[in-house]
């Protein structure tokens, strides 16, 4: 267990077994077979098993920082004898490129949803404030993306601040794998003052130097996705091979003079950026933000959940 996992000892461990437990003591709502369906529309891949093992737990874990969270507001409110602006609760969710971000995401926000149909969730992932290919080609780092100089992180800092000054509606850029770039403005995600917020993207706990004010300053609970990388390469390439599988009817795709040309070629092309760029970005940048998050879920083989790791103070 943990086998690259170097937790420091501010962080609980658990197995499988252990982390299901801890919500067997405090089980109020049962997982029903409407919720595993809509998991299963959702994604047929993701293990039944690891929701209610994993997911379900955590999905209570947060809830309650969510309680606690709106409780702490209302103290605010009491102390200074006036109402406080709305402000959502934030999680962020970090790992490397690949490693199931965006479908940890989009899971839990899933779960929150039908469990608590009285709060709005929304999800949102930080690739749409990656500086436009135009711009990246301009700087000369277009071979760096996903890189911190890649983003533009005051952007993304301003966002994340009148998110969380409880503005009614704040657009949020998106960005489209299978064309590759940053979609225009009028394609943006508007976040509509949700209950719970949850920000997605390799960069969300990093700390760049010389900034004053830090992304995860905005979040109320941050969770690290995390893997060996050499598993991690073999869902990039998995998800790759499902890119080339949609792009080849379509000439406008990133994706279609590989996925028309030579298959194997396509593939050494792609696992070259693995080796070049992701890999390096996730050894030099992504994995030393681990130890700040909240909690680490570990995967093994399969996306399979091994280890939770959950932190202490
Ligand atoms: N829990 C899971 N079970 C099965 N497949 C998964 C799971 N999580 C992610 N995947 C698959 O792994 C690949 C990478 O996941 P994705 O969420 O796109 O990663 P990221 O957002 O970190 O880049 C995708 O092909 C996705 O379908
Ligand atoms: C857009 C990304 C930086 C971040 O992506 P994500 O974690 O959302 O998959 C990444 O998918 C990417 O495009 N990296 C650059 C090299 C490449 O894989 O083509």
């Amino acid at each position: 267990m943990g086998d690259n996992l170097a937790v420091t000892r501010n962080y609980y461990q658990f197995d499988r077994g252990a982390w299901a437990d801890l919500h067997g003591h405090t089980r109020r709502t049962e997982i029903t077979d409407a919720d595993l369906q809509s998991v299963k529309a959702f994604n047929d891949k993701i293990s039944l098993d690891d929701v209610r093992t994993i997911y379900w737990p955590l999905r209570r874990l947060v809830y309650l920082y969510f309680k606690n969270y709106r409780q702490k507001r209302q103290t605010l409110a009491h102390f200074l004898n006036k109402d406080v602006a709305p402000s959502p609760f934030i999680i962020g969710i970090a790992g490397s490129v690949a490693v199931g971000k965006s479908t940890t995401a989009r899971l839990l926000d899933l779960l929150l949803e039908r469990t608590y149909p009285q709060l709005t969730i929304q999800t949102v992932t930080t690739d749409g404030f990656l500086y436009p290919n135009a711009e990246l080609t301009r700087r000369g780092i277009l071979d760096r993306k996903g890189f911190p100089e890649s983003y533009d992180m005051g952007q993304l800092l301003a966002v994340l601040d009148a998110i969380k000054a409880g503005n009614q509606d704040v657009a949020v850029p998106a960005y489209d794998h299978q064309i590759y770039d940053v979609l225009p403005m009028s394609e943006a995600i508007h976040v509509r003052q949700p209950d719970i917020l949850i920000v997605e993207g390799i960069n969300v706990l990093q700390l760049p130097s010389n900034a004053q004010i830090y992304v995860s300053d905005f979040f109320d609970f941050s969770i690290y996705v995390d893997a060996n990388p050499a598993l991690i390469e073999e869902w990039y390439l998995d998800r790759f091979g499902a890119l080339l599988d949609t792009a080849f009817t379509d000439p406008d795709n990133y994706y279609y003079d590989y996925a028309v040309g030579n298959r194997a070629e396509a593939f050494a092309m792609a696992r070259r950026v693995w080796r070049d760029v992701n890999l390096k970005n996730l050894i030099e940048y992504i994995e030393p933000t681990r130890s700040r998050a909240d909690l680490i879920l570990h995967k093994t083989a399969h996306h399979r959940i091994d280890e939770v790791d959950l932190r202490k103070y």
